[in-house]
This record gives C-alpha cells, structure tokens and sequence, in this order.
C-alpha cells in the first residue's frame, strides 16, 4: 500500500486537534484534497462514530474498563477496514488523531488494566497494521487539562473527568511507549506556543518523508 500513515498521540489538550488541522490544510495545499485523509478515534468510520457515542456518554458511569477496552478495539478496527486500508491502498496521507498508542496509555495504564493486554487486544482488532511515523505531543498534565477547562469546557467527554493522578499515569505510559520506539513515535513538545508546535512537527513529518512539505 502506497500511502503514509501518521499518528498523533498525546495526553488531553496537548494541542493535537489544533496541530492536525493545520497540517492536514497544509497538506492538502500540497498534495489536493483528495490526498489526505484525517480521521480521529474513537470515530472515523459511521459504526465506530456510534460506538464513540456509547464510550462517551455521560451516563455510562457504571462501563466497566475492559469493556471500555474493546469498545475502543472494536472502534478501531472498523476504522481500519473501513477507512485506513482503503485510503492507503488508494495513497493518501492518513493523518490519525489518535490510534492504539492510546489506548496502552489511557486502558493500559490508566485503568490498570495492563500494558501488555491492551497491546494484545488490538493486535487482534489491527492486524499489525501501524503507523510508520506517531507525533507524541507531549505536554505535563495538570496544563493540558488547565488548557480544556480555558477553551473547551463545554464540551470535557467522560475521560477528560478523571483525576489528575489518572492523567499523569498516561503521560507517564505515553513517555514509556516513546522510549521504547524512538523508530517510529517523534516527541514534540507541546507546550510551546502552537505555531511553534506546529513547525516542529512539520519538520518531523518532512524528515521522516522528504516529500511532504
Ligand atoms: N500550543 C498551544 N498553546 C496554547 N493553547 C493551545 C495549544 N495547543 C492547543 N491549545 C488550545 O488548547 C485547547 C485544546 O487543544 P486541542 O483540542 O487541540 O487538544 P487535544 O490534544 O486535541 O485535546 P483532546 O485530546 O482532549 O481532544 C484548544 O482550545 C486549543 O486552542
Ligand atoms: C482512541 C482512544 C481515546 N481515549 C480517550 C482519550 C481522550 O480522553 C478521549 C477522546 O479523545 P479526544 O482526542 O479528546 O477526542 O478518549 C482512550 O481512552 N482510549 C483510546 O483508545
């Protein structure tokens, strides 16, 4: 498959919606509309939309974490046959607002329920599919979420509710995952002003393919 695949992972307000945005009309400046693709998860196909419905309904207090696990699981893998494959198969750029780094931080660690397991689960919903390049914005907790509860509190999903100390377990799973694949995950630091952020990560897209930007 001629496409690219891109990631990008981070704790909650590291900038990653903003920073893709950005990227993705830049790209597409570059490229044409129809070679870029940018699709987040939980979503991105119409039964994983639904299934991010049911993850993020406020009233699901009582989910259990291994549901919430395969829920996540069972979203990307419809995202991957219904989305990822074919657009890589038709060569685009896949820009991915989250994927399974995520879910090792926010399941895995954050709900304990062990890295290694949620590893394992996904391997199971993507069929070793990966990205070959992740953007890990990297930002200290306690500002990422200052940063939603300033900007977007209106619209903080369930997850953006857990403690302080939940989040700070997931960066600290996200800084793991970085060390143990300098390969393919880059850190970014996203505290920085974004278009700062914004022009570290485009140098890091065009170094790892020197025909983008
Ligand atoms: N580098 C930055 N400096 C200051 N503010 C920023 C920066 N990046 C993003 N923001 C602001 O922080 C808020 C959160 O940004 P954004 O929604 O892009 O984060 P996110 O990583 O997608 O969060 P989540 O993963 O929870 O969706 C937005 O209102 C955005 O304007
Ligand atoms: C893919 C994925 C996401 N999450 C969490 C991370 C965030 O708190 C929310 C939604 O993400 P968004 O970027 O704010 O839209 O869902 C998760 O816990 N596990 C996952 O696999």
């Amino acid at each position: 498959m001629d496409g690219k695949f891109i990631s990008f992972e981070g704790p909650d307000g590291a900038g990653k919606t903003s920073v893709i945005r950005q990227i993705q009309e830049d790209l597409e400046q570059q490229l044409g509309k129809e070679k870029v693709m940018y699709i987040r998860e939980p979503g991105g196909s119409r039964i994983s939309e639904e299934i991010r419905q049911v993850l993020f309904d406020n009233k699901n207090t009582d989910m259990d974490p291994r549901t919430e696990a395969l829920l996540f699981a069972a979203s990307r893998r419809q995202l991957v046959v219904s989305e990822i494959v074919p657009g890589l198969k038709a060569g685009k750029v896949i820009l991915c607002d989250r994927y399974v780094d995520s879910s090792i931080a926010y399941q895995g660690a954050g709900r304990g329920l062990g890295e290694q397991e949620i590893w394992q689960i996904n391997q199971f919903a993507i069929n070793g599919l990966m990205p070959e390049l992740t953007i890990y914005l990297d930002i200290e907790s306690k500002l990422g979420l200052e940063r939603i509860a300033e900007h977007r509190s209106d619209q903080v999903n369930r997850l953006d509710k857990e403690k302080l100390t939940f989040h700070q377990t997931v960066r600290q799973s996200y800084l793991k995952l970085y060390n143990a694949h300098p390969d393919r995950i880059k850190l970014i630091d996203a505290s920085q002003p974004l278009a700062s952020v914004i022009k570290d990560v485009k140098m890091t897209i065009h170094d790892r393919f020197s025909d983008l930007f």
